[in-house]
């Protein structure tokens, strides 16, 4: 890996603290940090070197997944810190900035290479990707990139003229879109699993599969975001960038190895093939909900309205439920449905492929079966699962569920922060949105936009701790299907039948 200088804008700030400083530290943890590199902290705080190094440690005490109690590890860690003071509106501290790293380039003989982050709002980004041009910080011998947080603009057109922006400063292979779900670890094997699987490939296309079922639930509500989230909803913040990216990765047939061009062409095939929402279809095709009082794991909870900072009259979506078709030979006729959610009864990602009815006969011809499904558990826990018909009359309940891969917990499991900063420091784009992608989600999504806008889709309120309005319910079931795992309480979807091992070994997939 090339040695570089990362600077990150925003490093006084709560994402650094709790994604950013983890995240390279188990970076560090497992000897995937460049061996001559350096860290510049930013922010408007008069912070010195050793009060940013002290905020930097109690940040890994509090979110790091792996213990950071080895103090020499940590030390260590901290060598490569240094902070400075930067108001991204004033001209001149970019002067500073700029001699703070090229003196650190010349006494650690680090090669010019730059990795900016923006861990700020984003209506500093224009203002910081022209500064970093003007003031010659970009002007480098070596490479340069720009690492960005969403939200990538809040609508189609505001979206363009931001990349517009961006597009003066650094070009399309210098910018790195982070969508932290694109960084989760089964959300990156999703495409390898069906690739080196003959079980999988097998079963992978239309003949067998009846439709795919896409949901990320959280129990959590606003929290402390409500100026944030008031005015995102989540459309915004969760459907056109996480939930799209889900739905590229499932559907996109991407290459094997790690060709990025192939990986975005893949996946742009996908938006390019999405059946258009026209607006008229919205009322019909999409479910808007927001959540009420209720309780979640026993405790009762406020409705969105009575949180802290929320109008009592806010009209904003906390739950969305859309029916998508593929328009291509592989997945015509598969409906896709996708939902998120607030303040639901489960935090959990997951992906649910159902198969078809003619393998439900053949499982169980006289009373019907119920049909098999492959389940990606993707977070907080990590799995693959296979649901088959073991007992005489299936129901929901009575379907086995058969792990086929290893089961991770949580704190198992990498962080995404971390599989995605490793990627922009070696410079591979494959988990990042491409602007073209971004560009055709927010067209896919604009109607859905308009049409809530002229509040043309109702808004269902739903109890804190279900799992969404029954309009989302109906949406399926008009269709004929039902959402997986509603019936079931978070224990029992987690009880799994373990195959022995020789047979797990047999199914492993890697
Ligand atoms: N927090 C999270 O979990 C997530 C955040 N994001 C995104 O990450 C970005 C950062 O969010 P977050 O860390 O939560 O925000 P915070 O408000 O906690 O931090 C903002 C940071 O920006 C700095 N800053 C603000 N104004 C200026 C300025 N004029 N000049 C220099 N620095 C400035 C602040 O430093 P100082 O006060 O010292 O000037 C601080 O370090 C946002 O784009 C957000 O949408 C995305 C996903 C999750
Ligand atoms: O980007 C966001 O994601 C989180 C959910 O992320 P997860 O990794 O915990 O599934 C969501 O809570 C937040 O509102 C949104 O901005």
């Amino acid at each position: 890996m090339d040695a570089n200088t990362f600077v990150l804008f925003g490093a006084t700030g709560d994402l650094a603290k709790r994604k950013i400083y983890p995240a390279l530290f188990n970076l560090f943890l497992d000897g995937k940090l460049p061996d001559v590199f350096s860290v510049i902290g930013l922010g408007r705080r008069e912070w010195s070197d050793e009060t940013f190094k002290a905020n930097i440690e109690r940040s890994l005490h509090s979110f790091s997944r792996r213990d950071a109690s080895n103090a020499e590890a940590v030390n260590q860690f901290l060598g490569f810190f240094r902070y400075h003071v930067l108001n991204v509106d004033r001209k001149e501290d970019y002067q500073s900035l700029l001699q703070r790293v090229e003196e650190g380039e010349r006494t650690a003989g680090i090669a010019p290479n730059r990795l900016f982050y923006l861990s700020v709002g984003p209506e500093l980004f224009e203002t910081i990707a022209a500064h970093i041009q003007d003031s010659g910080l970009g002007d480098t011998k070596g490479w340069k990139r720009l690492v960005i947080e969403k939200p990538f603009g809040r609508d189609l057109q505001s979206a363009r003229d931001f990349n517009a922006q961006l597009s003066k400063a650094f070009t399309e292979e210098e910018i790195f879109r982070i969508d932290h779900y694109l960084g989760k670890p089964m959300v990156q094997k999703l495409q390898l699993l069906q690739q080196t699987n003959p079980v999988l490939q097998a079963s992978w296309n239309k003949r067998y599969i009846a439709n795919v079922q896409i949901t990320a639930s959280e129990t959590v509500g606003v929290e402390e975001r409500a100026g944030y989230y008031d005015h995102s909803g989540a459309l915004r913040d969760m459907f056109q960038n996480h939930m799209l990216q889900l739905l590229m990765m499932l559907a996109g047939h991407l290459p094997k190895g790690d060709d990025s061009e192939q990986v975005r062409n893949k996946k742009k095939h996908v938006m390019q093939s999405l059946e258009p929402l026209p607006r008229q279809d919205v009322a019909t095709q999409v479910v808007r909900g927001q959540y009420a009082s209720g309780s979640i794991q026993g405790k009762p909870v406020v409705g969105y309205k009575d949180e802290a900072g929320i109008p009592q009259d806010s009209h904003n979506d906390t739950f969305i439920a859309a029916k998508l078709q593929i328009e291509d030979d592989f997945w015509r006729g598969i409906p896709f449905y996708i939902r998120t959610g607030k303040r639901m009864k489960e935090k959990a990602t997951r992906i649910v492929i159902e198969f078809r009815e003619p393998v439900k006969q053949i499982a169980a011809p006289n009373n019907g079966g119920a049909p098999n499904l492959l389940v990606f558990e993707i977070s907080p826990n990590e799995g693959i699962y296979l649901r088959l018909n073991t007992e005489g009359e299936a129901q929901q309940q009575d379907l086995t569920k058969v792990l086929i891969g290893s089961h991770k917990s949580g704190s198992d499991v990498p962080e995404a922060y971390e599989n995605l900063i490793y990627d922009a420091l070696r410079g591979d784009s494959s988990f990042f949105a491409h602007w073209d992608e971004v560009e055709l989600s927010w067209k896919w999504v604009q109607p859905i936009l308009d049409a809530y806008a002229a509040n043309e889709v109702p808004l269902h309120a739903y109890p804190a701790g279900s799992f969404g309005p029954k309009a989302a319910h109906e949406l399926l079931a008009k269709d004929g299907f039902e959402w997986w795992f509603d019936q079931e309480s978070e224990a029992a979807s987690t009880e799994v039948q373990t195959v022995t091992p020789s047979a797990k070994e047999a199914l492993s997939i890697k």
